[in-house]
């Protein structure tokens, strides 16, 4: 129901002298009726990104815009607050323990004058939607952290807001409890046609939920994507390193014919590679996910097999049982290989690993940014 830009952002704490920044030339949109990630670590500036869209921060520069609005420029907020029509839930929910959770969401339309009557609608259909009928009469200390989350979104949607900004929203539930509320969300979004921004430091949130990311380091925008294009694709090593598990190891990379071989201590990776501009006589970090391995008994059983080659053999460390598979690592040279597993394997002994040619990224070594390649269709290795 919103269109968001944000224009050249600047955000500094703190009096002269000891000023801050802690965002740095911030420029995206977000598209109307979409789902929108923002993913960075602590500290990022993903909530000052947030609370810069919700008015309850000014940028020191440049503009917000709600559609063609100007929200607000240079220091000054033009669109207040309570005039954003935007929900929000926050990471502790910020529930208010003495109210019941019924008084809870009729808060903020109280707030807005709106009749008893029109309230106990709301609510009544908000609660079927979000499976919260029975709680409404008990306080926030009285439920489950699962139900406490939907009152919290119940909340946020009672007024009908064009623009949800959820901050965190999971990270006080279990495992299990966030699969289920991510879905519900989803849900909620499609079915209110509402535009949705969910910040998080957690990838499976921000996959899981959203089309568009922007991914936020030290105040700066580092990439802008798809979830698939920023995990296949990170710009430099910190995203990739950002969206979970990879091996980072220090090698080299050099042109044999049509191929490329990429060294990690005595082990080559030969690599097909369609022609490019780029030099390869150079020294890299090698980015490897470990479900881009498999070990000589899984490589078989592996779709898409042909663009499986060979990378080294390699003695095993340890093996640790992990989520349904077994991650075993490896020393190659001083680098340490994690590799996924079906089945446990024996510290101290050898064994072959492969790995999916196309998924290998390669990162400039002193930079640190991608350097783009891609694996000849053809030709095999
Ligand atoms: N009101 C403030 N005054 C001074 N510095 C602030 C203020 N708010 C935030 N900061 C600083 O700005 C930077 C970004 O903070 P922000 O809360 O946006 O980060 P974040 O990415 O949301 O982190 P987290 O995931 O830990 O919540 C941090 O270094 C923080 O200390």
């Amino acid at each position: 129901m919103v269109r968001i830009r944000l224009e050249h952002i600047d955000k500094v704490f703190g009096k002269k002298g000891r000023e801050f920044k802690a965002l740095d030339d911030i420029s995206f949109e977000i598209e109307d009726n979409s789902f929108f990630g923002i993913l960075g670590a602590s500290g990022a500036g993903k909530t000052t990104i947030m609370r810069i869209i919700a008015g309850l921060e000014t940028p020191t520069r440049g503009a917000i815009y709600f559609n063609d609005q100007v929200a607000a420029s240079d220091g000054k907020d033009i669109i207040p607050v309570e005039d954003r029509n935007v929900g929000m839930v926050f990471q502790n929910w910020a529930l208010y323990p003495h109210m019941t959770n019924y008084e809870n969401i009729a808060f903020p339309l109280k707030s807005k004058h709106w009749s008893p009557e029109d309230i106990h609608r709301r609510i009544t259909e908000l609660a079927r939607v979000l499976e919260i009928s029975e709680t409404l009469e008990k306080r926030p200390g009285e439920i489950s952290g699962g139900q406490q989350q939907r009152v919290a979104l119940a909340r946020a949607l009672a007024k009908n807001p064009s623009l949800l900004l959820l901050d965190e929203p999971f990270s006080n539930l279990d495992a299990n409890r966030r699969d289920d509320a991510r879905s519900l969300v989803r849900r909620v979004q499609e079915e209110y046609g509402i535009t949705a921004v969910i910040v998080s430091h957690d990838p499976s949130d921000i996959f899981s939920l959203a089309r568009k990311v922007a991914v936020i380091h030290s105040g700066r925008l580092i990439q802008i994507d798809t979830p698939g294009e920023i995990y296949d694709r990170p710009r430099n090593v910190r995203v990739a390193g950002s969206l979970g598990e990879i091996n980072l190891l220090r090698g080299s990379t050099s042109l044999d014919g049509e191929r490329l071989v990429i060294r990690v201590a005595d082990a080559r990776i030969p690599v097909p590679v369609a022609a490019s501009d780029e030099t390869w006589d150079r020294e890299v970090t090698v980015g490897i996910r470990p479900e881009d391995l498999a070990t000589e008994n899984d490589v078989t059983n592996l779709g898409g097999s042909s663009e499986m080659v060979k990378f080294g053999t390699f003695e095993v460390d340890a093996s640790n049982y992990v989520h349904g598979s077994f991650v075993v690592s490896m020393k190659v040279g001083e680098e340490r290989l994690n590799v996924l597993s079906r089945l446990p394997v024996s510290p101290g002994s050898r064994l072959t690993v492969y790995v999916n040619a196309s998924k290998i990224k390669l990162f400039d070594a002193q930079s640190g940014d991608l350097i783009p390649f891609r694996v000849a269709e053809t030709a095999q290795a």
